[in-house]
């Protein structure tokens, strides 16, 4: 018997980064969108806990209890007095340590497939609380959709989405670490006032009217200069995307993937070709969203 759980990658549309707190993090305005471009989960019954991954990003995935699956069903059994004895298997699509929250929906989709292995019964509410303590990012990979995250961006409200949205991802060369992006962040704004982050309500009215050009007007990153500067390859991508007729071209969270939002699947296979033609980046995908949460989609 075996539970396979799919769970999709996010774009951030909006990522506002307040100043750094005495714990390390960043309070955040984090408007999430998550969009089809997914990892898959399968949890098996075994002798002890393992990890296994396949994709063309494998090598680059900790196998140990390190890795956000295996954290998650640690996390899961602790809480339910049992063992966490699984064989994880992820199918990963999603970029590694490429800022589409890749090891959150692996840990997102490792808890909801171990729940419904076990039959834990976990409430909606318990799960989120896991989430929250393995990983930013990791709620949210679990409701997918669209949402404001608030506090470290793990405390989310949903938002209504008026339409389907396209996107082109150019993945990078290499990974860029999150710690490494907030750090720079801060570096660069040592001796400047950070005001407190907020949501643009210019950027939810155009998610909750569907309205690409209004995103494309409304769409910030602030973690996009720090990014930048660990990675001043980026700018080149940038401009082939918006060369090429995507209506905003941004660093998808802490990077180094950039997001190009285009109008129609037309203009996406013309800005894909047009990143594909510059050997700017090591792959090109297309994607739309908003995407559903973690699902599972065999039992
Ligand atoms: C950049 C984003 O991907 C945007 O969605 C997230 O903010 C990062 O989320 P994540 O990868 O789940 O991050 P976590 O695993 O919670 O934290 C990793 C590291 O990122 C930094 N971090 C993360 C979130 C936050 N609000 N402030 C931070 O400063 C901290 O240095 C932390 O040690
Ligand atoms: N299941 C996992 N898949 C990928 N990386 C993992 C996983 N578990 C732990 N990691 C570690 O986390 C690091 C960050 O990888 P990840 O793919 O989550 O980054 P990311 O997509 O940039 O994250 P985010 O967008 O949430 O900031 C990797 O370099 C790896 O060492």
């Amino acid at each position: 018997m075996s539970v396979t759980v799919r769970v999709p990658a996010k774009v951030n549309v909006q990522l506002a980064v307040g100043a750094a707190r005495p714990d390390g993090f960043h309070d955040l305005a984090n408007v999430f969108l998550a969009v089809g471009l997914h990892d898959e989960i399968t949890v098996t019954p075994a002798e002890e806990l393992r990890v296994t991954c396949e994709g063309p990003d494998a090598d680059q995935v900790p196998l140990d209890r390190t890795n956000l699956a295996a954290r998650a069903a640690i996390a899961l059994a602790e809480r339910y007095g049992r063992s966490p004895d699984v064989h994880v298997h992820i199918a990963k699509d999603i970029p590694v340590a490429g800022g589409m929250a890749g090891g959150s929906a692996d840990g997102a989709g490792a808890l909801v497939a171990c729940d419904a292995l076990w039959g834990t019964g976990a409430s909606r509410e318990e799960l989120l609380e896991i989430c929250a303590e393995l990983g930013s990012d990791v709620p949210f990979s679990l409701v997918g959709g669209a949402a404001l995250g608030v506090g470290r961006g793990e405390r989310l409200t949903p938002l209504e989405v008026g339409g389907s949205f396209h996107w082109v991802f150019a993945m990078a060369g290499r990974g860029l670490s999150t710690p490494a992006v907030f750090r720079e962040f801060d570096r660069l704004g040592e001796g400047t006032d950070i005001p407190e982050p907020v949501a643009s309500q210019e950027l939810l009215d155009a998610l909750a009217k569907g309205d690409p050009d209004a995103l494309a007007a409304a769409v910030s990153n602030d973690l996009q200069p720090a990014a930048l500067s660990l990675f001043p390859e980026l700018a080149g991508t940038l401009a082939t995307g918006r060369a090429a007729g995507a209506l905003a071209a941004l660093v998808s969270g802490s990077g180094p993937t950039t997001a190009f939002l285009v109008r129609d699947p037309e203009s996406a296979a013309a800005v894909a070709q047009a990143l594909t033609a510059s050997g700017t980046c090591r792959t090109v995908r297309t994607a739309s969203g908003p995407a559903p949460g973690a699902t599972v989609t065999r039992h």
